[in-house]
């Protein structure tokens, strides 16, 4: 059986790598400098980082050369997201070195580019479905984006290689990862899923562990984390039998 992966999140907020709660811009704890962040987790053993542009993602601004010098300085594998939206986002997150991209609002609100880029990327490009119930959500998750399966059954016709899973009512709340909704993405597409939302012990990233025979890859990583619920040398150790 192959081993969940596990990607600890960076999350960059005014030059800081930040928690929010459910996503709520004004929730945020801060955590310092991305960059310490990101080699604490590289140095703990992480094989992957998930990168966030939160100014990008809620259209705030930006972060993009603080965001481009951590991608830039990891050894490991880099998942990049927030505020990926057209041909020179992509450009200046794909020249970052970064293994894949992570694509929310553009795959609500401009599937033909979203299916272009899959038809041109492949595998670098991944699609986050950050969902409330079954309705997606987008713009910083601000927005209604449509349901989760229509949109899902869309982009695998369009050869989506992978989807970015977040259950929002559940992240940065530490209440534990939405199973039933992983189990469902999972039933409705064949493309590997990575779970993000509501980790909050070494218990729940077993438990996500469990359903990698259904099609969960990865699990992201954060507040749990940054709050020491464990560390991660703990988490890799308890996903790796
Ligand atoms: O990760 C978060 O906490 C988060 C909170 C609010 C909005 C977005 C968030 N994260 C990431 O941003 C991308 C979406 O960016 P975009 O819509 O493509 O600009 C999403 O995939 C999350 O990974």
């Amino acid at each position: 059986m192959n081993t969940l992966e596990l990607l600890p999140a960076v999350d960059v907020r005014d030059g800081q790598a930040v928690r929010l709660v459910h996503g709520e811009s004004g929730s945020e704890t801060s955590y310092g400098d991305p960059l310490e962040a990101a080699l604490t987790w590289q140095r703990a053993g992480a094989e992957w980082l998930h990168l966030v542009d939160l100014d990008a993602a809620f259209g705030t601004g930006d972060n993009r050369a603080q965001i481009a010098e951590v991608a830039r300085s990891m050894d490991i594998k880099v998942e990049l997201s927030g505020g990926i939206r057209d041909d020179a986002s992509l450009a200046a997150a794909l020249a970052t070195g970064c293994t894949r991209v992570n694509i929310g609002t553009a795959a609500l609100e401009n599937p033909e580019w979203v299916a272009k880029i899959i038809a041109e990327y492949g595998d670098r490009i991944a699609v986050g479905l950050d969902v409330r119930g079954t309705t997606l959500r987008g713009r910083g998750w601000t927005r209604d984006g449509g349901d989760l399966y229509e949109t899902l059954a869309r982009l695998d016709s369009e050869g989506c290689a992978r989807y970015v899973v977040t259950d929002i009512n559940k992240d940065g709340t530490l209440q534990g990862p939405n199973l039933e909704l992983l189990r469902n993405v999972c039933a409705a597409t064949d493309r590997p899923v990575v779970a993000s939302g509501g980790v909050s012990s070494l218990d729940d990233l077993r438990a996500i562990a469990g359903l990698v025979p259904e099609g969960v890859e990865g699990a992201i990583v954060g507040k749990a984390l940054y709050a020491k619920a464990f560390t991660l040398e703990e988490a890799l150790e308890a996903v790796s039998r």
